[in-house]
């Protein structure tokens, strides 16, 4: 494996996508990793998902919701739950935690600055559910250079102010895409890729639609698979799938197969 060197002059940005399967058990291991690549001179965003915590409150009002392809179709009523779960639960307590573990967080989402400006991905099937048109790069510079990371919860905002839901992985995509991230980090519950009960360490955009296609790759996994290739497509030099150890799968894009490195 080569190491990427950036040319740009601009300082090298970096993406974390917590995955809410994994950030109710972050460990100080973890938080002294996010320091030293600060140390390093990346500059940290990170953005966040909730599904369990989200599937616990739409259980707890006695909504039920489906999901396609990982997408959760979103009701009206759901999209309440959804927001002030993600924005008023999730977000804070990740705020929280990177804060005592002494590193300066600013919790946000997409009304923010409209910082994910928004409109419907399609209310037919999925109801309100959110595309990126676009993200609001200016602010998040200001924090960038002021050494602070921001904690991005995954709603998107309409310019009409109307809340949208939009799948973690997403947002963790099109964010990278925006800044120009050197490197996306998603970060789950699993080391990458699984196929047979095997680990991948590597995965072209070819074996993956083929997973795809064949089952192998299903839910939760088809958005970050999906959000890594259109990163790689656009430039992105380095798009990895791991867990909290930060081990995982590199996945490979078609014109940066040889450039890909290990964080
Ligand atoms: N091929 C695969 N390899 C690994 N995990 C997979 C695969 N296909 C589907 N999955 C599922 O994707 C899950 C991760 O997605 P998800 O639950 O949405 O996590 P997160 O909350 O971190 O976004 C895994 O726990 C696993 O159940
Ligand atoms: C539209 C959509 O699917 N939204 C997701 C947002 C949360 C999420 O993505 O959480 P994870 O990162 O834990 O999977 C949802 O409602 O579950």
């Amino acid at each position: 494996m080569t190491t990427f060197k950036s040319t740009h002059h601009t300082a090298r940005k970096l993406v974390i996508k917590l995955g809410g399967s994994t950030l109710e058990g972050l460990d100080v291991a973890f938080f002294k990793k996010i320091q030293e690549l600060q140390q390093e001179g990346y500059q940290i965003i990170i953005t966040h998902g909730g599904g369990p915590a989200i599937n616990r409150t739409l259980a707890a009002n006695n909504v039920t919701s489906t999901i396609i392809n990982g997408i959760r179709v979103t009701t009206a009523e759901a999209i309440d739950l959804v927001k002030t779960t993600l924005i008023g639960q999730v977000n804070p307590f990740l705020v929280h935690e990177l804060n005592a573990a002494g590193i300066q967080a600013i919790g946000l989402n997409g009304f923010d600055g409209l910082l994910l400006e928004s409109t419907f991905l399609d209310e037919a099937i999925y109801g309100y559910v959110g595309h990126i048109e676009k993200v609001n790069m200016a602010l998040l510079d200001v924090m960038l250079t002021a050494n602070i990371i921001p904690v991005i919860a995954c709603i998107g905002a309409t310019v009409d102010g109307q809340a949208l839901n939009i799948n973690g992985d997403t947002v963790a995509s099109e964010v990278a895409l925006a800044v120009q991230a050197e490197s996306l980090l998603l970060v789950t519950d699993v080391a990458g890729i699984r196929i047979e009960g095997q680990y991948k360490q590597e995965a072209t955009a070819a074996a993956i639609d083929e997973w795809i296609a064949d089952g192998h790759i299903y839910g939760g996994m088809i958005p970050k698979v999906q959000g890594a290739l259109a990163c790689l497509t656009a430039g992105i030099p380095s798009v990895q799938i791991v867990d909290d150890t930060l081990t995982g799968t590199t996945v490979l894009g078609v014109r940066h197969s040889h450039n890909s490195h290990t964080i």
